[in-house]
């Protein structure tokens, strides 16, 4: 089986091609071959690949940034992922699209199912809430896999920034009011592998919207935590958290204060078990570390 993957250097991109497996072969397709926001690059990118499932895990995800580039975080997450699923139609076969948390306005005191109102609070969440529903319209044979605080040996992420802070301060301040499931980019491409074999043996009924994240949940504060406790005793950065609120650290995009998802539904379709979130961020920590050793303080 052939999985073509958007983004060449994403975090799930990446983490895809390295987990490929078994008569499993991954193929990354990118910039500029594959640009989003040129969606007419994207068929003929994709059909040189000749997959039997795309993956669709490109987008534009500065979160921030986006409440400044509406159209161009619009044409990518929402027209550019509908133009994949297009090519995934008119090539026969399925996609699978990753959304987000933020399509959710946190409002809701427990974990978030399927089956709950959207209703995203910043220019990335409705881009991206566009985008399921342009998956939705162009390929009936879609998952739509909604995950959450993604983080990575790959590319920029919020362990990567933890440790570099560490090396640079004694205390760095994290917000403590803002709760989710941080999610290792290595369990959703096991995901995505596990998913992907369920389509090739049966055509048939798991199409749909998921939500997949890890198990146990925190806030920023207690993630940093846990990379800095781990990091240190790995002999890598340490600093003091100080806990902030939401309040004390303005962003340009407002984000959901609970985007706990519900990985239920997933599991029981694909048969994958989510792992407690601490034990794939030591996992992750411990890479980085490894990669690029800094003083230990
Ligand atoms: N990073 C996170 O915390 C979260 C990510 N997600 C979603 O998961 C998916 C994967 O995220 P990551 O791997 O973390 O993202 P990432 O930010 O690591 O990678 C995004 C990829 O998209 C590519 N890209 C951006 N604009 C493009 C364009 N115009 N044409 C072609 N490629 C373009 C980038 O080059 C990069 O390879 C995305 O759909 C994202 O929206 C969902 C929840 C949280």
């Amino acid at each position: 089986m052939r999985l073509a993957v958007t983004g060449r250097d994403g975090q799930v991109a990446a983490s895809l091609v390295e987990s490929a497996r078994g008569e499993v072969e991954v193929v990354a397709v990118g910039r500029p071959s594959l640009d989003l926001a040129r969606p007419d690059t994207v068929f003929s990118a994709l059909e040189a690949a000749r997959p039997d499932i795309i993956v669709s895990a490109a987008a534009y995800t500065a979160v921030d940034q986006a409440e400044d580039e509406k159209d161009l975080a619009f044409t990518v997450n929402a027209a550019g992922a509908g133009k994949v699923a297009e090519t995934a139609a008119r090539m026969g076969v399925p996609v699978i699209h990753l959304s987000t948390d933020y399509v959710f306005d946190g409002a809701k005191d427990s974990a978030y199912v399927e089956t709950d109102i959207t209703a995203p609070l910043s220019v990335y969440g409705a881009s991206k809430l566009a985008g399921e529903q342009a998956v939705a319209a162009a390929n009936p044979h879609h998952l739509i896999l909604r995950t959450a605080w993604v983080y990575s040996p790959f590319g920029k992420n919020f362990v990567r920034t933890m440790l570099r802070l560490a090396a640079a301060r004694d205390e760095i301040s994290v917000v403590a009011d803002q709760w989710g499931n941080p999610t290792s980019a290595l369990d959703i491409a096991d995901a995505i592998l596990h998913a992907a074999a369920v389509l090739s043996r049966d055509k048939g009924n798991a199409f749909g919207v998921y939500h997949l994240a890890a198990s146990g949940e925190t806030n920023w504060s207690g993630f940093a935590r846990h990379i800095l406790d781990t990091s240190r005793a790995l002999g890598g950065p340490h600093a003091r958290i100080r806990d902030i609120a939401t309040a004390d650290y303005p962003t340009k995009a407002r984000r959901p204060a609970n985007s706990r998802l519900s990985s239920a539904k997933f599991m029981a379709a694909f048969g994958w078990v989510a792992p407690d979130w601490r034990e794939s961020a030591a996992v992750v920590v411990g890479r980085i570390v490894a990669d690029h050793p800094v003083p230990g303080r």
